[in-house]
């Protein structure tokens, strides 16, 4: 098993961390396979429906055929759900919240814990709980200003955006200028219309293109 800096190294390095759910198990695997087609190896599935659980293993299972694949689970909000799903399998855990039992839970399991915060607040309490990367969530929210006025406080913390991030050219240099290291990306990545299409070459074309995107972005930190 990967130890939890690997997996932040290796996360960082994609720098884009595709997220999704859909109630379909079949539908769930064709969009894992098109994301690892296109060179992509962390995906976070999202518990977000009560398919979740059952996907999660279909996902799990699929992806013992993916070498290299690191399949994390997000939308947790409580220890019972991170409990559940490292009991599947999960490589790592994203919250949209900072919650320090969820942090607890993910340690004694020797796993990576990503919360979600939005405050400097919730950043420092990530902080004291373990964290060195939190998820700035929701970021369309905040704004890149957030991040350059915060960084400063958090020497070491590094950051990850998600919620309303564009596959855009400059989109993406506006956070990587601001400070990020990484970005999260669903609906805007992952679109409806290819997904329920089940178009593989088309979420492949769109990953990649987001790939070059944030890979050229990240030129832009500082
Ligand atoms: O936690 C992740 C966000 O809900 C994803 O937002 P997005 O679909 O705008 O990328």
């Amino acid at each position: 098993m990967f130890t939890k800096q690997a997996h932040i190294d290796g996360l960082l390095e994609q720098k884009l961390l595709p997220l999704f759910y859909h109630d379909s198990a079949d539908t769930s695997v064709l969009v894992l396979e098109a994301l690892y087609g296109a060179g992509i190896r962390y995906v976070e599935y999202t518990n977000r429906g009560a398919a979740a659980p059952a996907n999660f293993g279909v996902l799990r299972a699929a992806a013992s055929h993916m070498p290299g694949l690191q399949l994390g689970i997000g939308t947790i909000k409580n220890p019972q759900q991170a409990e559940q799903y490292l009991a599947f399998g999960a490589d790592f855990i994203i919250c949209p919240s900072m919650n320090a039992e969820v942090a607890a839970v993910a340690a004694a399991a020797g796993r990576l814990w990503i919360p979600g915060c939005m405050t400097p607040t919730e950043i420092a309490a990530a902080e004291n709980a373990g964290a060195t990367l939190v998820k700035i969530f929701p970021g369309n929210i905040l704004g890149p200003g957030f991040i350059s006025a915060v960084k400063d406080l958090f020497p070491g913390m590094r950051f990850l955006v998600t919620g309303g991030v564009e596959a855009e050219a400059e989109n993406l240099a506006s956070w990587f200028r601001a400070g990020v290291s990484g970005v999260g990306m669903g609906s805007k990545l992952l679109t409806k219309a290819l997904v329920e299409a089940g178009d593989v070459k088309g979420l492949m074309a769109a990953t990649g293109h987001a790939l070059a995107l944030v890979q050229e972005g990240q030129h832009a930190q500082i």
